[in-house]
């Protein structure tokens, strides 16, 4: 019966582009209020980098932001109050990291032709791990940046096993499958071969912790830039109780009569002097991602999402028909829907699964004649046969899904009601307990629609009707024997 679904995530590289990462993970729902004079000492390698920069006069005393010690590790601290879109910080394109800074760098040549994000990370790597008396200003930013963040793919075995059942799992280790086989690539085809470039052991975990930064702090939907590190910009920390992404970061101009450019970092909303200076990273990611990419997940209800693959079953004797009526209508034959706690289902997912539980005495809609209409009869309940099959295997899917966590619902509210959980473990019940929700959430919406087989109108009575052989009360009209 459930053929046609599967209930893993399907894509564990998503398409989405990187951003921003951690020591500690602390959820806090409102802003952060961070007074300077009472936090933790600044690292030495911060104090290094601000000399570093307020040298190159990108920063001065008079700065609205610097960086300081906060709850999420380091962040940006309002030196005096700022007003709302005032510009924080400003660093010009010399002192950013991308493709092109490895192009002209020393292992420029040697990274020609690779991936971007791998170019960056070898660079990250060499910065890292290359002598302190070599010169190399990036080592006063590379010098600043954390071991790791609370991203699953710093977490041990025992971590990973509170996400045994979920979703993040899967994903989770298929990254690090994919991390792990660039860096075979890369280590075999780059480093090994370029000794004087890289004389120091380069490994699997050096990649994945470069892996690990970009994922968290690269700036991307930026004009012109998709994977690009912005030094003292990524220090800045993310808020859930901001709501807007407009205009916390731009790229532009530096000048009238300057051709180079800058980036730009706004205050999305007010901030007082000794508070930290915060921002919304992405208001479309779901906790999955957030805990993936930067190690936090937010207690909004609509981050929480559950990927359902679908797919036409290449043993379907409709298989040829049913593929070209979904590639027509913008599905695949494996198709992806992201399901979000509380919402309703994506559009096309009704039609989808009707076309793929298609068959019997259906069969006749899958019809060269019907090509262009069949996805209109499709959006609404095509028999009651068919309708059952697909509220029958869905809830099928998420019986098994739900009996493959190792907790209850119940377990982890208690959990998170009992608070004070490592950062790690409080992600985990987080991301569980979320899962769980969604899967319950779409039994619901299909066990609604069971009960209701009965009162819908099917494909033959909409036909009926349409030719006006229906009365208003649903009866059949015949034809009076003349
Ligand atoms: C762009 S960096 C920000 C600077 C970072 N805090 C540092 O110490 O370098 C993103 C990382 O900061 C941390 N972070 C940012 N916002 C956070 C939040 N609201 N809760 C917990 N950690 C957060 C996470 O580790 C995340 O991966």
């Amino acid at each position: 019966m459930s053929t046609f679904f599967s209930t893993f995530t399907p894509n564990p590289i998503t398409s989405k582009p990187f951003l921003h990462h951690t020591h500690t993970h602390t959820h806090h729902p409102f802003t952060i209020k961070c007074n300077l004079t009472a936090s933790p000492p600044l690292p030495a390698a911060v104090h290094t980098f601000w000399k570093w920069f307020s040298d190159q006069k990108v920063v001065s005393s008079k700065s609205p932001a610097k960086p300081g010690t906060v709850p999420e590790g380091l962040g940006l601290v309002a030196q005096r109050d700022i007003a709302r879109n005032e510009v924080v910080l400003e660093v010009p394109k010399r002192f950013w990291i991308n493709s092109d800074t490895v192009s002209g760098s020393d292992i420029g040549r040697v990274c020609d032709g690779l991936k971007p994000w791998i170019s960056v990370a070898l660079f990250l790597i060499r910065e890292k791990l290359r002598g302190e008396d070599e010169g190399s200003s990036w080592k006063n930013y590379v010098n600043i940046l954390p071991q790791s963040t609370d991203s699953t793919i710093f977490w041990s075995e025992e971590e990973l096993s509170e996400i045994e059942g979920t979703q993040l799992l899967s994903t989770t280790l298929s990254v690090k499958e994919y991390v792990k086989n660039e860096f075979l690539q890369v280590q075999a085809q780059v480093i090994l071969p370029n000794k004087q470039l890289f004389p120091f052991p380069v490994t699997l975990d050096d990649f994945i912790w470069a892996f690990g930064i970009l994922r968290s702090r690269a700036f991307s939907r930026l004009r012109g830039q998709n994977l690009v590190l912005i030094p003292m910009a990524d220090l800045i920390n993310h808020s859930p109780s901001i709501t807007t992404e407009d205009y916390a970061y731009e790229i532009k101009g530096a000048g009238l009569f300057s051709r180079d450019q800058i980036f730009s970092l706004r205050s999305p909303i007010p901030v007082k002097s000794g508070e930290q200076v915060l921002i919304q990273y992405d208001l479309n990611k779901s906790n999955a991602e957030l805990a993936l990419d930067y190690g936090f997940i937010e207690s909004t209800p609509d981050r929480n999402t559950y990927t359902l693959t679908l797919q036409i079953s290449d043993s379907d004797p409709f298989f040829d028909d049913k593929l070209d009526i979904a590639e027509a209508n913008g599905t695949k034959e494996v198709q992806y829907f992201d399901i979000t706690l509380g919402q309703p289902l994506p559009p096309k997912m009704l039609p989808y699964l009707r076309l793929v539980a298609l068959g019997g005495t259906d069969a006749f809609l899958l019809e060269s004649i019907f090509r262009n209409a069949v996805w209109d009869h499709l959006e609404l309940p095509v028999s009651r046969d068919n309708e059952e099959v697909i509220c029958q295997v869905v809830r099928g899917a998420c019986k098994s899904a739900l009996s493959s966590y190792r907790t209850t619902i119940e377990e982890d509210e208690k959990l998170i009601e009992g608070g004070n959980m490592d950062p790690r473990l409080a992600i985990a019940v987080g991301i569980r307990a979320g899962e769980k929700k969604v899967l319950q959430h779409i039994d619901g919406i299909f066990k609604e629609r069971e009960m209701e087989l009965n009162e819908y109108e099917y494909y033959q009575e909409r036909r009926l009707r349409d030719l006006g052989l229906v009365g208003e009360q649903g009866d059949i009209i015949f034809w009076e024997p003349k």
